[in-house]
């Protein structure tokens, strides 16, 4: 199969130098399974990444939550790829439905940061998923199909994507669907779907290597069970990816390897 399990930490918009640093030094001490079982990729704010990238162990790599959906230039308080890379930060998360809910970034918008941002070199972790509405009213693959076909028209190498499913509904309430929910509420049931979606539209390799991670209230205790789902290639966590049990988070990858 070779998709390797990635574990993505979003720290969102929190944390002072001190905390940032206490972080840092706790993933650095933390004994985790290697580079070739797990891939492991920290998100701070943008303001931390030079003090991150600089103190964080080698094999763990960073994120920037967001850039400029094209070259930088005269648009005050945006943050382009070009400097991303020109500060070797090699992953960018977009789409984050914080960002699509509370900034109103459309699928298209989305769509075009993530050709921009590839195209400059930088890895993506694409995010797509539904609201609760959307989810009641049954539209959750309708949601998440448009959302990723406004991707999938603007990018035709898939290498460096990585895909994250993060229902609305499940970020940070503690709510995660689990296997004794209806099937088209599990996580695992929605990255089957996607899956096929890619099937569908994309090209067989595209749909052997994406990987397809979960994002919403993964902690230390669920992990575990969600990392054992067929179709779930690893975790975006945000919360949890601040405290210890992060670690444990990262070590759930051992499941998928004796899968
Ligand atoms: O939004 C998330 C990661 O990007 C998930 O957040 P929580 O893990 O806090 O639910």
């Amino acid at each position: 199969m070779g998709r390797k399990f990635f574990v993505g930490g979003n720290w969102k918009c929190t944390g002072t130098t001190e905390e940032v640093k206490k972080i840092v030094s706790t993933l650095n001490d933390a004994q985790v399974p290697s580079s070739d079982v797990v891939e492991v990729v920290v998100s701070p704010p943008y303001v931390f990444l030079p003090l991150v990238k600089s103190s964080l162990r080698p094999d763990f790599h960073v994120a920037a939550q967001n850039c400029w959906v094209k070259k930088g230039g005269a648009f005050t308080g945006e943050v382009s790829a070009e400097m991303l890379v020109n500060l070797g930060i090699p992953w960018v998360i977009l789409g984050h439905s914080e960002r699509r809910s509370l900034l109103n970034e459309s699928n298209e918008f989305v769509g075009d940061k993530v050709a921009y941002a590839l195209s400059q070199g930088l890895k993506v972790i694409a995010c797509v998923g539904e609201t609760l509405e959307q989810r009641e009213a049954g539209s959750t693959m309708e949601v998440v199909a448009a959302q990723t076909k406004a991707i999938a028209a603007r990018v035709s190498n898939w290498a460096d994507v990585v895909l994250a499913y993060e229902p609305v509904w499940a970020i940070g309430t503690g709510k995660v669907a689990s296997p004794a929910q209806a099937q088209e509420a599990s996580p695992s049931f929605v990255h089957f779907e996607l899956r096929k979606w890619l099937h569908a539209n994309t090209s067989p390799e595209v749909v052997a290597t994406t990987r397809i991670i979960y994002g919403g209230s993964v902690n230390g205790a669920n992990c575990k069970e969600l990392a054992a789902k067929p179709d779930v290639d690893g975790f975006l966590v945000g919360g949890a990816s601040l405290k210890p049990e992060f670690i444990d988070i990262i070590k759930s990858a051992e499941v998928k390897k004796s899968a």
